[in-house]
């Protein structure tokens, strides 16, 4: 389904992503980790081209992202992202944070739309919060709302970039939970994580990245009890 090849990005002189080529199957759920500054938010980042790459090839079920005839906004429609930072629009209720790109950009009509976000809500277990602003949830709350978001524009990708890195221990569970669960729904998921048990637990599979470089891309087992590279082995040391 997603197809890299030879992908480099540079900024400025600083070689960020070097020469990754790998490929993630529909339905497949990737964990990348590795070392801090190692290149993997920039990574997931060009898969929706909220980074243009410097050099190589993204594919998406044959469409090249990255070729600029790509209608790239009308593209990025199909892939969810949800950040570190839950970016709701703080002016709005949950509910019409959930509603409001179905409606102004699928066309939906403002029950149809409602009625979705419900059922959204309802399955992030937020059902009761509809009409409460942002301000007044929590950080798990908030950024269980930004994947019912996400999730509102039927996304065939999701994309997570550190999403319980700003989280307090305690809410940190309750915003996995709901991810693993998607896991096991069957969408086609990359996840930046810090999250090792996570990772271990809910991924197919393992991106080890360092220095720029796709190191290793594993079974979470494999990996987790015997990393190929000697790299890995020493990241692993650091953070098991
Ligand atoms: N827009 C940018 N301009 C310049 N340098 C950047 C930019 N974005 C990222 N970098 C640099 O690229 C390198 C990789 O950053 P990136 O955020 O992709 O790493 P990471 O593995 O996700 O790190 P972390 O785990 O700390 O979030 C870092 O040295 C970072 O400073």
């Amino acid at each position: 389904m997603i197809n890299v090849t030879n992908l480099t990005k540079t900024f400025g002189k600083l070689e960020v992503l070097r020469d990754i080529s790998t490929t993630v199957s529909r339905g497949e759920v990737v964990a990348i980790i590795g070392p801090s500054g190692s290149g993997k938010s920039t990574f997931l980042r060009c898969l929706n081209m909220l980074e243009t790459p410097t050099e190589g090839r993204i594919t998406i079920d044959g469409t090249d992202i990255t070729d600029p005839k790509t209608d790239i906004t009308r593209f990025r429609q199909r892939i969810g992202m949800v950040f570190q930072h839950f970016h709701l629009f703080p002016h709005m209720t949950v509910i019409d944070n959930i509603a409001f790109a179905p409606m102004k950009v699928k066309g939906l009509s403002a029950d149809e739309a409602r009625t979705k976000g419900l059922q959204l809500l309802e399955r992030v277990g937020l059902k009761d919060k509809a009409g409460v602003y942002p301000s007044k949830l929590s950080g798990g709350q908030k950024q269980r709302v930004a994947i019912a978001r996400s999730l509102a524009m039927d996304p065939d990708i999701m994309l997570f970039d550190e999403p319980t890195s700003a989280l307090d221990p305690e809410m940190v569970k309750e915003v996995l939970a709901v991810i693993r669960d998607l896991a096991s729904s069957g969408m086609t998921m990359l996840i930046v994580t810090h999250e090792m048990k996570f990772a271990r637990e809910a991924a197919n599979t393992i991106f080890f990245l360092d220095g720029g470089k796709l190191i290793e891309r594993a079974e979470p087992e494999q990996f987790f009890s015997r990393p190929q590279s000697e790299r890995a082995a020493r990241f692993l040391e650091q953070v098991l």
